[in-house]
């Protein structure tokens, strides 16, 4: 099996608003190993989310590749492609949209459900998780029950409970203060060690992506590493 977990070539994404051409991103490269730590810096409106989109199968570039899980995006039908997404890749946003009506066990439990996870075993599974996050006296909580932290901590927890090759991380503690901020930074560095699974997120902050394995920043379309 191959270590590249995810992977863009000469990845292109333009917008036309009216008459003009908004060339986002401009050729990108980026491979992801198995179990690294990838951060992408760059300025507002630089194209961060719009690269984490393209990434996760949520947009169509205007030209070029992603491959996941050896897979190639493009070629694959809207719902093998919903399927992969679901089994390879977890999403970790700024706000936890966590679904409000269901308790954390539920929600961490949902992507197995979708995968047709018997719903005992998903139970099973969706509790382990949440107390490898620090949540197992949570579980019974809706997201309005809980602290900010400890929405993200469930969201994270939903993020893996599919083994997914891969997580794709937006701001995922640009919401919070510093001292939670630094212990869900924590948590992520030891699950994706543990767990061996690539998280690439995507910040403007510095402290974060300082602790990644790679950073690179995005400009005028451009990924380039920071050596
Ligand atoms: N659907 C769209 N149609 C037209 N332009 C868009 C669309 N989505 C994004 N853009 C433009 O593309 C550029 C990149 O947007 P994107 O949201 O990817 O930036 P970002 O780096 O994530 O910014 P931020 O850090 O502020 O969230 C922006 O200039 C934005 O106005």
């Amino acid at each position: 099996m191959t270590d590249v977990v995810l992977e863009c070539r000469d990845l292109s994404k333009e917008y036309s608003v009216g008459p003009q051409t908004l060339r986002v991103l401009d050729e990108v490269q980026l491979r992801l190993l198995r179990g690294e730590r990838v951060a992408i810096v760059g300025s507002s409106g630089s194209g961060k989310t719009t690269l984490l989109n393209m990434l996760g199968g949520l947009d169509t570039p205007t030209s070029g590749e992603v491959r996941l899980a050896g897979q190639q995006l493009s070629t694959l039908k809207e719902a093998e492609r919903g399927r992969l997404r679901n089994q390879e890749l977890g999403f970790v946003y700024q706000f936890h949209h966590l679904l409000p009506e269901f308790t954390a066990l539920e929600n961490v439990c949902m992507p197995l459900l979708i995968g047709r996870t018997p719903i005992s075993e998903g139970r099973e599974r969706a509790t382990a998780m949440l107390e490898r996050v620090g949540l197992g006296e949570r579980i019974g909580h809706k997201p309005a029950e809980l602290s900010g932290g400890e929405r993200q901590r469930v969201a994270i927890a939903r993020a893996l409970i599919s083994q997914p090759a891969c997580v794709l991380l937006d701001e995922p503690t640009g919401n919070l203060d510093q001292q939670t901020a630094e212990s869900i930074q924590q948590l992520m560095l030891e699950l994706s060690q543990t767990l061996q699974t690539a998280f690439l997120v995507v910040t403007h902050d510095l402290a974060l992506a300082a602790r990644m394995d790679r950073t690179f920043t995005l400009k005028h379309g451009q990924l380039r590493e920071q050596v």
